[in-house]
């Protein structure tokens, strides 16, 4: 037999593609814990995870759902935390380690730490592992094998804990490292939310295209079209939030691009040879690395 399993109860608030993904790795190992129990807010999403059994107690109050979990992890849109923490904060057992999945850092210390109750603690997590799609039937055990997660707990936090949340992304398949809020914000809005912006951007410059060019960019879509619409694809509520949590970060990032761009855009309108040649130089070598690194 594996190891024991670390937790007695794991809790997981919502039950999409990422707490799906978790309850899956969890029920299937058995590594992580002893029980899981799942809380969805909508009565089709209940009835969706009762009918794909991954989890073994499904509730519709995430107050009941967090009693006596061990572990509670936030898997819904960063945009509800503020509300869901107001419900389960006085539920929360001592002791326990509250985490989540959100693709925001800053936002998750802003919106949960003001109500943290005495004892539990607070160890933010952000799996780089995902795909477009969403909800309970989207989830799979291996999504998060050989992928980084970042953690990101707050100075202070209890040693043992976050150990014992590395281990938990362990058993997942991650691979794990710490930095601060600031940091994670900062990086991802440049390998991640920048992206989608661009995918969500270009689809929409492409849509707003005469109907007799719109009809032909969805015809002859190649592999750099098809791409972005395969970003943009995402699901709607997840990313809004991601955009209006990390504002600073994004528009930071978006001012560099869109000066870059316009450099590149000027190279073209002069001709400048070698400075295109260097920018297509440039972003082939950072594929060959990212695939050298198995990460594409
Ligand atoms: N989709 C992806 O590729 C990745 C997503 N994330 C983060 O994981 C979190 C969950 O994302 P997914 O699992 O992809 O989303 P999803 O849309 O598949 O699942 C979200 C779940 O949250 C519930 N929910 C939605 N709005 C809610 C609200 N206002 N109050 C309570 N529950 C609500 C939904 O019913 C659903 O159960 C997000 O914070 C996202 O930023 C992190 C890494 C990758
Ligand atoms: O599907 C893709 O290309 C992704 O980029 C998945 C993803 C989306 C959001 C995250 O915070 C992390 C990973």
């Amino acid at each position: 037999m594996g190891a024991e399993p670390l937790f007695d109860r794991l809790c997981l608030i919502g039950a999409g593609l990422i707490g799906g993904s978790i309850a899956r790795r969890a029920r299937e190992t058995g590594a992580i814990a002893r029980e899981v129990v799942v809380s969805a807010r909508s009565a089709s999403t209940l009835a969706r995870v009762r009918e794909l059994g991954f989890a073994d107690r499904v509730e519709e109050d995430p107050a009941q759902a967090v009693e006596g979990a061990d572990c509670v992890i936030l898997c819904v849109p960063v945009g509800a935390y503020a509300g869901v923490m107001a419900q389960i904060a006085p539920h929360l057992k001592p002791g326990a380690i509250l985490s989540d999945v959100g693709s925001t850092k800053g936002s998750v210390l802003r919106d949960l730490q003001p109500l943290l109750p005495e004892g539990v603690h607070l160890v933010p997590a952000h799996p780089m592992a995902g795909t477009e799609f969403s909800g309970p039937d989207s989830g799979f055990s291996a999504l998060f094998e050989g992928r980084y997660t970042i953690l990101t707990p707050p100075e202070g936090t209890d040693p043992a804990a976050i150990a014992t949340l590395r281990e938990m992304w362990h058993r997942c398949g991650a691979m794990i490292e710490c930095m601060d809020a600031a940091t994670h914000d900062k990086v991802v809005a440049i390998v991640s939310h920048l992206p989608h912006l661009i995918a969500f951007t270009i689809c929409g410059t492409a849509d707003d295209l005469s109907e007799e060019t719109r009809e032909s960019v969805l015809k002859f879509a190649a592999s750099g079209f098809r791409d972005f619409t395969r970003i943009a694809g995402s699901d709607v509520a997840m990313w809004r939030d991601v955009f209006l949590n990390n504002r600073p970060a994004v528009l930071e990032m978006l001012a560099r691009f869109t000066e870059d761009a316009q450099a590149f855009g000027r190279a073209i309108r002069w001709g400048q040879e070698d400075f295109i040649v260097d920018r297509i130089e440039r972003g082939r070598k950072i594929r060959k690395e990212l695939i050298e690194h198995k990460q594409a």
